[in-house]
């Protein structure tokens, strides 16, 4: 296959909106690369998403439009991209946001391409036009560094809020239509209907404060303290993993490796140890704040105000000045 300079990123459209990572992604690629930055988007006849995704300035958008496809599954979607592949060459890299469906479908493409593929990114560069990718390794530990030299394309997951997004005007952008992309119907799989998960009416990835409980802080009382202290602050409230462990917070509400990255103004952590799994969600937060009885705890080092004590009575005290 012919291979392309080009940097290529998968639009994830959630039933006709995009998916805010893809500007992240946009916006770190613009950043990174100094070969064209393509975005593949796929959507129906009568949507016109490029325009949304033109704000951050990719060199050129290649639009796949087809009604089926745009509601297809993740199957059909793979196929589809190895075909667009097919089609137009082998770009240097190709990166999709580590979300439910960007990581159902890059493995899938990966094996098609017979190339390498690294999940979950949480930074990325290049050294020439090798891609350098950095991602949490060995019991997510140690950051290590990744590099596919002798396959291309170069695949890459990357997780949402660890890239910030900025609009860009791009005077040079390319819309690209293709058509006649052709795709393996799923006949293993028929979709009666989409709709998108229920958001809670906070969600901790776009809040701007955040409140955050950890195992110091888990009985019922110390979680009404935060509930309270959050509605003061408009802040949404975030968990550790293992208060996950109660019915009242899912993977949703979870900061961290495993669950979301955070980029708030204002993140206030109440009884959290700073485990690496914990603190590799939290690094886009502007100003930290930690309360921990322990004076050695980790969570420290990655805060730019601390008190060592009871997060249950600072909670109460800040709320009753505010
Ligand atoms: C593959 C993998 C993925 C993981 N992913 C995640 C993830 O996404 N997110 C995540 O959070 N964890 C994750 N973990 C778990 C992680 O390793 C830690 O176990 C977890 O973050 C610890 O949570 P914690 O800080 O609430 O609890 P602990 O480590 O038990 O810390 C509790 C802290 O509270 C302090 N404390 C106790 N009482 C009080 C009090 N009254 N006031 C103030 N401070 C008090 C203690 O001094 C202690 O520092 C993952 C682990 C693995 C192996």
């Amino acid at each position: 296959m012919t291979a392309i300079e080009e940097n290529w990123i998968f639009a994830e459209n959630d039933l006709d909106e995009i998916n805010p990572v893809t500007f992240q992604l946009i916006t770190k690629m613009n950043q990174i690369s100094h070969d064209p930055v393509v975005v593949i988007l796929i959507e129906k006849n009568a949507a016109n998403l490029e325009k949304v995704l033109s704000a951050y300035g990719p060199d050129k958008i290649i639009t796949i439009k087809d009604d089926a496809l745009a509601t297809g599954d993740d199957l059909e979607i793979t196929d589809a991209l190895a075909n667009l592949i097919e089609k137009k060459g082998t770009p240097n890299t190709l990166i999709f946001p580590a979300t439910v469906a960007g990581r159902s479908i890059a493995p899938r493409l990966q094996a098609r391409l017979q190339t390498g593929l690294t999940a979950d990114c949480l930074d990325l560069h290049f050294e020439g036009n090798l891609l350098i990718q950095t991602k949490p390794s060995y019991g997510d530990n140690i950051m290590c560094e990744i590099t596919i030299p002798e396959c291309r394309p170069q695949m890459v997951t990357a997780r949402p809020n660890v890239f910030s997004s900025e609009k860009k005007i791009n005077p040079n952008l390319e819309i690209e239509t293709v058509s006649n992309i052709q795709w393996k119907k799923d006949d293993q799989l028929q979709i009666k209907s989409r709709v998108l998960l229920a958001q809670k009416a906070k969600d901790i990835k776009q809040a701007k404060h955040v409140v955050a409980i950890g195992r110091g802080s888990k009985t019922a009382k110390d979680i009404e303290g935060a509930v309270s202290l959050a509605k003061k602050l408009n802040a949404s409230l975030g968990v550790t993993r293992p208060l996950t462990d109660l019915d009242t917070f899912t993977i949703a509400d979870q900061i961290g490796q495993s669950g979301q990255t955070i980029a708030p103004d204002l993140l206030i952590n109440l009884g959290i140890s700073g485990a690496v799994q914990y603190t590799s969600g939290i690094s886009n937060a502007k100003i930290v704040v930690s309360i921990n009885t322990d004076k050695n705890a980790q969570i420290f080092k990655h805060s730019d105000y601390f008190f060592v004590g009871n997060a249950q009575e600072f909670a109460k005290s800040l709320e009753a000045i505010l």
